[in-house]
Order: C-alpha cells, then sequence, then structure tokens
C-alpha cells in the first residue's frame, strides 16, 4: 500500500484524483534546511520509508516569488503559519511592480526501499536536477536508500485574495485569470505543480 507522507490533507485530496486508494501517513519528518525542495523531500521519504516499512511518497512544495529571489520557496510553511498569506499578498504588493510574478513548485519523492531501474526512465530535465540536489545531499550516507523524484511548476502572480477552495496560499496565486481558489480540484489538478508532478508519477508507477 501506498503512503502519501504529509499533515496536510489538502495534498492528499489533490493526490487521490491520480493515485487510486492512497492513504495519507500523517508522519512530521524531519525537514533539513535547503534552498531546494529535492534534497528536503528525498531525505524526507527515507526517512518516513524506514519509519513505515512501506512504499511512501513525500510531497515537498512551495510558493517562489520571482521578485524575492524565490522567497518563501522551501519556507512557505513557516512564513504560512507567522506572517500568514494576506501579509505576504501585501508585502508583494507593496514592494513589487506589477506583474508581480510567482511560480508554486512541487517535489514528489518515491521511496519503497529498491534501487530503480533506470532505463524506462520518463523523468524530464527539472527531475534529472531534482535528483542531482538531492543525491549530493545523501552524499556521506552510506545507507541512503533509492529516491525517485517528479517535480512540477506551475507559473502564476501574486493578486488580492480571490476563492475559498484549496488550501494555503490558493487564494493569492492566479493562473490565466483565476486564483487556484476559485478553481474545482479537478482544474487546480490540470494545471497546478502538484498536478503535473502525480501526473509523472503516476504514469512511471504504471509502467513499471
Ligand atoms: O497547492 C498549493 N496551494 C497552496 N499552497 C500550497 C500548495 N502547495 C504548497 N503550498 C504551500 C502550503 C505550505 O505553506 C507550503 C508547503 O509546505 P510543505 O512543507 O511542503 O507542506 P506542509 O507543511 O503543508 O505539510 P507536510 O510538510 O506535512 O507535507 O507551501
Amino acid at each position: 500500500m501506498l503512503r502519501y507522507v504529509t499533515t496536510n490533507a489538502g495534498k492528499v485530496r489533490e493526490a487521490r484524483e491520480y493515485l487510486d486508494g492512497v492513504e495519507q501517513l500523517d508522519y512530521d519528518y524531519t525537514e533539513i534546511q535547503s534552498s531546494e525542495l529535492g534534497p528536503i523531500a528525498a531525505r524526507g521519504a527515507r526517512e518516513a520509508y524506514r519509519h513505515a516499512g512501506e512504499p511512501v511518497l513525500v510531497d515537498d512544495a512551495g510558493l517562489f516569488v520571482e521578485g524575492f529571489d524565490g522567497f518563501p520557496g522551501p519556507y512557505s510553511a513557516f512564513v504560512e503559519h507567522t506572517l500568514g498569506i494576506d501579509a505576504v499578498q501585501r508585502l508583494v504588493a507593496r514592494e513589487l511592480d506589477a506583474p508581480r510574478r510567482a511560480a508554486f513548485r512541487c517535489v514528489l519523492a518515491y521511496c519503497d526501499g529498491d534501487a530503480f531501474d533506470a532505463s524506462p526512465d520518463p523523468v524530464d530535465r527539472d527531475d534529472r536536477t531534482a535528483a542531482a540536489a538531492a543525491d549530493s545531499a545523501a552524499d556521506g550516507d552510506e545507507d541512503a536508500l533509492p529516491v525517485k523524484l517528479f517535480t512540477g511548476a506551475v507559473r502564476g502572480r501574486i493578486v488580492e485574495p480571490r476563492g475559498d477552495g484549496g488550501f494555503g496560499y490558493d487564494p493569492i496565486f492566479e493562473h490565466d485569470g483565476a486564483t487556484l481558489a476559485e478553481m474545482s480540484p479537478t482544474e487546480k489538478n490540470a494545471i497546478s505543480h502538484r498536478g503535473r508532478a502525480l501526473a509523472k508519477f503516476a504514469s512511471w508507477l504504471d509502467e513499471r
């Protein structure tokens, strides 16, 4: 049984559209400090697999504001819980000129204790970049378990909050004229960072 390892039920709701019968594992793995999501997700997946003893998928995601050099990025959860999304939006509006571009990024890290066959490998350049960063983060760890990474990103801009769907920063992130919070779960998945990463993971799992 595949476990989606997260304390965030919103992530699991989105994952269910791609993964039949996936169950949430509400486990708070250690998040290392890194400017990139890949190493954080990879380390988390190794720890979660050791804890669960079953195949695990860890989801690390964040909001990267272009004019702030990617802040809050890997620190998005901390910033959401300290400042709050309204304050983030006001800060962006005060400091940056329109169009206030930003991206959501998601890295999924899969670990089931097995090594992965490199041949049927549908991963793209972003996945390989994330994987290389995660590998170097594992340097020196002789027991590092193999982890497979899948990435997704969506571009948009920061706007005043609209909509009440989704979670986290969805109300202040607009893509193609609608905020993610104004979209249905299916509409959000079709364009979102998480939806793209999940689609890659689901097709890789299918082929395996
Ligand atoms: O689709 C999204 N729509 C809106 N906001 C989002 C999304 N995806 C990530 N985010 C935000 C929420 C949180 O502030 C941070 C993720 O932080 P992140 O550490 O990956 O997740 P989390 O703390 O919510 O749960 P957990 O670590 O247990 O999976 O980025």
